[in-house]
């Protein structure tokens, strides 16, 4: 393979690889250290690291690399379906199936230069358009900053001659050093649909969001468009900046949940938590020609 398709405007480093089971592989580098892992199945985001090594993303021990699987850990992309909300598998096919590098995509909307990025795309197979008879390009640009910050712009595009709708999230395990330690801040308020009670709505009560049990929720419109990750223990906030993207999916499976999850170990809920950027609620409908963005954008700052 080529780096044909991909840009790098600074004396980054982009390489693509194939990994031990011959699935292509793309890694994003700067100099200062900060790299990213991006793999063409599923699209999805392996590994995000920051200054000295720093991973930033949760892989669990027990991930089954399979090729028609997503791995259990990264950012995976859901589409064009959440969870169960629809007749599809969870949370859509596009986490399982080979996206390829888009050699000519059409111009982002924005962008500076400085950026080391990769394009994928994906496109129906026959057999999805037998399940989800709806044409789409879903072309995602991951780009790598120059001080390691990491944005994911998802654009979907109808084809089709008909309206479809869609959910999207960025289905996101961030690394934690404990989760009873960790703080989530910029949900205060928020309405949000409980998947632990049947998506029943509640209200967020109260400062910041902290973990003591299992948690499944999608916070609903969210006028902040901003949510941060706050590791006391590991010094450090993720901040998450989002566009195009109204929820907010968080999901911790906790110690009873996470025992009947093959390929989470036992105790692995503690160095993980799920923060996705989405667009559930309310799902996107695009007419004829239409295209839809959704921004992520993913930074570090230290903290004490
Ligand atoms: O095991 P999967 O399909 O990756 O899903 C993991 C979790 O993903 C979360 O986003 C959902 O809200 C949870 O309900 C789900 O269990």
């Amino acid at each position: 393979m080529n780096n044909s398709g991909a840009g790098s405007d600074y004396v980054g480093a982009v390489e693509v690889t194939k990994d031990k089971n011959g699935i292509g592989q793309v890694v994003l580098r700067n100099h200062r250290g900060a790299s990213a892992r991006v793999s063409l199945q599923g699209g999805q985001v392996l590994s995000w690291k920051w200054e000295r090594g720093q991973e930033l993303l949760f892989t669990s021990s027990k991930a089954i690399i399979n090729p028609l699987k997503p791995l259990r850990g990264g950012i995976a992309i859901c589409f064009p379906q959440f969870r169960s909300r629809g007749s599809l598998e969870h949370h859509g096919f596009a986490r399982n199936k080979m996206w390829v590098i888009d050699q000519d995509p059409p111009p982002f909307p924005s962008g500076s230069s400085e950026k080391t990025y990769i394009d994928l795309l994906l496109k129906p197979s026959e057999d999805d358009l037998k399940i989800w008879p709806h044409s789409f390009e879903l072309r995602l640009r991951v780009t790598l900053a120059e001080d390691g910050y990491l944005t994911m712009i998802s654009r979907v595009r109808n084809v089709n001659s008909k309206p479809f709708s869609f959910s999207f999230a960025y289905h996101t395990y961030f690394s934690l050093s404990d989760i009873s330690e960790v703080r989530v801040e910029g949900l205060e308020t928020l309405d949000y649909l409980d998947n632990l009670y049947n998506q029943e709505r509640f209200t967020e009560q109260g400062d910041a969001l902290t973990f003591e049990s299992e948690v499944d929720r999608v916070y609903v419109d969210c006028c902040s468009n901003v949510v941060a990750v706050l590791d006391h223990e590991k010094k450090r906030t993720i901040v998450i900046r989002k566009e195009g993207l109204p929820d907010v999916v968080v999901w911790n499976p906790w110690e009873k949940k996470s025992k009947t999850i093959v390929d989470l170990g036992d105790e692995e809920y503690k160095q993980m938590l799920c923060v996705d950027g989405a667009a559930i609620e309310k799902p996107i409908t695009l007419k004829p020609g239409e295209e839809w963005t959704g921004l992520l954008d993913l930074s570090v700052v230290p903290s004490t």
